[in-house]
């Protein structure tokens, strides 16, 4: 992370990543042979992000918030069905054939569970090569075999790793081998999707130590993604926090937590304990009312508006807040932000809340049965793309 955030730190050079207006709507098929669309789950639903050369963007959000359906997105790992991923000036979505796998070796992924994405059949040696091989990058035998001793050595690992399999492996050391993996091919964005959050917490912030120093060295652009404030906090110039779909916050990471603005953030934020034992006592706890609604059929106005402390009738239930600019590189999505921050309105208990939502919180189904069933898992299967 650079000492000033919010400083460019490629002044005059355009973005290494703009994303413009993507969507990722999921089918929900139904029948025998899952040929009737009844809805669709709207994974991703408009976003806008920019990634400067060199910087980390940590994005957060609660499970199936479509983090990762973003992640995906960006790679062209899913077909996005709205919006645009600029990558170094070049639409992603216009490239084919050798252009398309260039830009694919040049956008890498890591993945939270190294043992699933590691092949347990070939050994690091193996691992590391294949991608090398595969894109003619490396040189010949001898070359590989020194490019893999300067992975093993960048990543922390001996060279007696390169014979053994990766269940001999700890956690740690495994995504270790999968960020090797990844930076093999020398790209200039990785996208680490909760690269620490299968690992224990001791080894969490040595993962965390080693991506940002594979950064400094190799000049790397991250996405990193969590559902923990805690993990992007330390490595992240700029913080995106998404809800259900969209991106509800983002700022420069010190201004964010130090002033989280949008109600959503304040409530991951207020979870997050505080080691000095004093803040600790009085740190602001915001309990959220109800569950995460279903990204089928998100709630009308604010998305946020069935679980939010700050509910405001009708303006919040009605009308959706646009992502504003409220102060410089400070983003948020909610009507009621300087309100909110200057203390002026006061947030309700989670009982209030359900209270105050009564018979306008939408029982789940009742706007679409079919469509909200599925998506809880109490009907028949979504057929999966
Ligand atoms: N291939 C798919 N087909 C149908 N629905 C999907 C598919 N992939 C994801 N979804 C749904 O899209 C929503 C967003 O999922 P996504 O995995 O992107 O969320 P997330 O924030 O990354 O959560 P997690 O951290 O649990 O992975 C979820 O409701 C999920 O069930």
């Amino acid at each position: 992370m650079t000492a000033d955030a919010s400083a460019p730190r490629t002044q005059g050079q355009e973005p290494l990543l703009q994303v413009r207006g993507l969507k990722v709507h999921f089918p929900i098929k139904r029948g025998i042979v899952f040929d009737r669309t009844v809805g669709h789950v709207r994974a991703v639903d408009g976003v806008d992000l920019t990634i400067e050369r060199g910087a980390t963007y940590g994005l957060v959000g609660e499970s199936g918030c479509g983090k990762s359906t973003l992640g995906r997105a960006i790679l062209r790992l899913e077909e996005p069905t709205a919006g645009e991923v600029i990558f170094d000036g070049t639409d992603v979505a216009s490239l084919k054939g050798e252009p398309l796998r260039h830009m694919r070796q040049r956008m890498q992924m890591v993945f939270q569970d190294p043992l699933g994405s590691l092949d347990p059949r070939q050994n690091v040696e193996s691992l590391l090569s294949e991608p090398l091989r595969a894109h003619g990058l490396g040189g010949g035998k001898a070359g590989i075999a020194e490019k893999i001793r300067t992975l093993l050595d960048a990543v922390g690992l001996p060279s007696a790793a390169l014979r053994r399999y990766p269940h001999e492996f700890s956690g740690g050391q495994r995504q270790r081998i999968g960020i090797a993996r990844a930076v093999a091919l020398e790209p200039d964005l990785l996208i680490a999707d909760e690269p620490v959050s299968a690992l224990d917490v001791s080894v969490q912030a040595q993962v965390l130590n080693l991506l940002e120093e594979l950064q400094e060295r190799l000049g790397l652009t991250y996405l990193v993604i969590a559902h923990d404030l805690a993990v992007v906090r330390h490595i992240s110039d700029v913080v995106g926090v998404m809800y259900l779909g969209s991106l509800v916050e983002q700022a420069p990471a010190d201004d964010l937590y130090e002033q989280p603005l949008h109600p959503y953030t304040r409530s991951l934020m207020s979870a997050v304990p505080v080691p000095d034992p004093v803040v600790e006592e009085t740190r602001e706890r915001i309990l959220l009312a109800g569950d995460l609604p279903s990204p089928a059929n998100p709630p009308s106005g604010c998305r946020f508006h069935t679980r939010c402390p700050w509910r405001q009738e009708t303006r919040c239930d009605d009308e959706v807040p646009v992502l504003r600019e409220l102060a410089p590189g400070r983003l948020v999505s909610c009507h009621w932000a300087e309100e909110i921050r200057d203390g002026v309105l006061h947030p309700k208990s989670p009982e209030e809340v359900a209270a105050s939502m009564g018979a306008s919180v939408r029982a789940p189904g009742a706007e679409n049965p079919e469509t909200d069933a599925l998506v809880q898992g109490v009907d028949e299967p979504i057929e999966r793309r």
